[in-house]
């Protein structure tokens, strides 16, 4: 049988590894529309050794995908290669908003909940206690904002919740979905009437799962998450030396401009030359597979079309030695009007030298149009960066190294009536027997783990209908 993984991103590859490792004996291939491999995954090393991740930087060890991604880092030998952040340092601890004019440290234990720390007006368990007298609403979806705004309260949907979905999509609360963070949380309110009833109730039920050797040492010495020392892009650089050292071709500049899918039938355009697969497993964006399919399939099309993607303009800095309050990084609560997401502070989660600080400044996602327009040159987006740089945190010096990156389309967002359509791309594919499986970060969660969660799940999913073909 012979699959064809559309995307050379850390999804696409991670397909093929998974394919490998359930089935030896099919024949796969790799179809990459640009001259690299790795997709958002970018660590760019400067001459003076100093790393610009302009992608995502840090994994949470927790969780079931956060587990699997550490047993696929073990399988790879990568564990040495681990740069973990331990949960007492301060890049685990603090994680700060800008509002009303300051830098806040959300709180980082249990006795926080118990005072009042600005921006917030009372004690953060007065909030959650609104929990208990809130009455319910029976909904089948709504967005994060209105749904924390009703359970807890204005405050924490402004100064907590926006802020940590621009730190996780670059989106607006007020579009996305609670099922894209508080799935559990939405289904005890439904189900009991209030998220307090409903954790009372399930207090024992927690699921627990057996950890993989490296999640049992990642739990013993307490990561609160990790990168490798050669920057993220190690992993995606890894798992293609695998696949390829057991011969699985990788074709670049293979960029698909059509597809065709029957059943039995697949047919891939990638500019002038046909591709015939049996099966295609694709990993690249709802959005650019809407618009692969639209001729051939648009009620399939219009249903991936509605899982759109925001821009995120990177802006990674070097300076010399800044005098910085420690931390992971702060958050703009969107409320505040500013035109920078966030900002992380690379160099303190992973040091790189007394006389280096190196910051990131995110800028744009769901509002990147309105703030920058189509098209903004690099010296906009540089001097937005450090002008906000300097309103935020003081910082007046100008930086010694720079780089400005715009990620077009980069992050999905799971807005509300995401997990409707997610159902209803599966049924079509189902009903109209099409050979054709989906991962990514497009559909059930944008985050590292996630994206090689449901290439994992592609696999084994491919691997068990061959079976069932015998
Ligand atoms: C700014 C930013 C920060 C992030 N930070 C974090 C973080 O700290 N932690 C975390 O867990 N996650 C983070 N993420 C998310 C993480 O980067 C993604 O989950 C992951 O990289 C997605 O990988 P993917 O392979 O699914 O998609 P992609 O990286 O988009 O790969 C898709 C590939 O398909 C190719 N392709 C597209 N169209 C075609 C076509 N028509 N034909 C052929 N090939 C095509 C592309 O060139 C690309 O190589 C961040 C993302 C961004 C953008
Ligand atoms: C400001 C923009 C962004 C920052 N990071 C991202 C964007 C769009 C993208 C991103 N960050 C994380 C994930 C993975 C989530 C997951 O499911 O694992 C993604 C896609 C990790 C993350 N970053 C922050 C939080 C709270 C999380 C999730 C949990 C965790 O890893 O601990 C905080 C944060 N992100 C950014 C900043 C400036 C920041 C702040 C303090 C940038």
């Amino acid at each position: 049988m012979s699959v064809a993984i559309l995307g050379g991103g850390l999804s696409g590859l991670s397909a093929a590894y998974y394919l490998l490792k359930s089935n030896g004996k099919l024949s796969i291939r790799i179809l990459e529309g640009s001259s690299r491999l790795g997709g958002w995954i970018r660590s760019n090393k400067l001459d003076n050794g100093v790393i610009f991740e302009e992608g995502p930087r840090t994994i949470r060890p927790r969780g079931l995908a956060g587990d699997n991604t550490l047993s696929l880092v073990q399988d790879l030998g990568l564990e040495d290669r681990i740069t973990p952040i331990y949960a007492h340092q301060p890049a685990a601890k603090n994680r700060m908003v800008y509002a009303k004019g300051k830098l806040h440290s959300l709180p980082s234990s249990f006795g926080g909940l118990f005072k009042t720390t600005p921006p917030f007006s009372k004690p953060l368990i007065m909030y959650l206690l609104n929990d208990i007298i809130a009455s319910s609403k029976r909904v089948e979806d709504e967005s994060i904002y209105d749904f924390v705004n009703r359970r807890f309260g204005q405050d924490l949907a402004d100064y907590l919740i926006s802020p940590l979905i621009c730190g996780i999509c670059a989106g607006d609360s007020k579009e996305i979905s609670v099922n894209f963070l508080m799935k559990g949380l939405f289904e005890y309110e439904q189900k009991y009437g209030s998220i307090y009833k409903g954790l009372v109730r399930n207090l024992f039920n927690v699921e627990k799962h057996e950890l993989s050797e490296l999640g049992v040492k990642a739990k013993r010495e307490k990561w609160s998450v990790y990168s490798f020392k050669t920057g993220l892009e190690t992993l995606p650089k890894t798992i293609e030396s695998h696949v390829r050292s057991r011969g699985v071709p990788i074709e670049l500049n293979s960029k698909c401009t059509k597809l065709q899918l029957s059943p039995n039938n697949v047919q891939i355009q990638l500019g002038n030359k046909m591709v015939a697969p049996e099966h295609l497993i694709s990993s690249i964006s709802s959005q650019e597979l809407s618009r692969l399919v639209r001729d051939q399939h648009p009620v399939l099309s219009d249903l991936l079309g509605n899982i759109r993607n925001v821009t995120v303009a990177v802006i990674n800095l070097q300076f010399g030695n800044l005098r910085l309050r420690e931390g992971f990084g702060f958050l703009v609560p969107p409320k505040e009007r500013l035109p920078v997401l966030g900002v992380i502070f690379d160099s303190c989660c992973f040091p790189c030298g007394d006389d280096r600080t190196v910051l990131t400044v995110m800028m744009g996602g769901a509002w990147f149009g309105r703030l920058f327009g189509d098209d903004p040159g690099e010296e906009e987006l540089l001097s937005t960066a450090q002008k906000y740089l300097k309103v935020t945190m003081g910082v007046e010096e100008a930086p010694r190294e720079w780089k400005v990156s715009v990620l077009r389309d980069c992050i999905p967002q799971y807005t509300v009536g995401h997990d409707g359509w997610v159902r209803e791309i599966y049924r079509y594919i189902e009903a109209n027997r099409l050979p054709l499986t989906l991962c990514g970060s497009s559909y059930h969660g944008v985050g590292v783990n996630d994206v090689i969660y449901s290439s994992r799940n592609a696999a084994e999913s491919v691997c068990k209908s061959i079976n069932a073909m015998k």
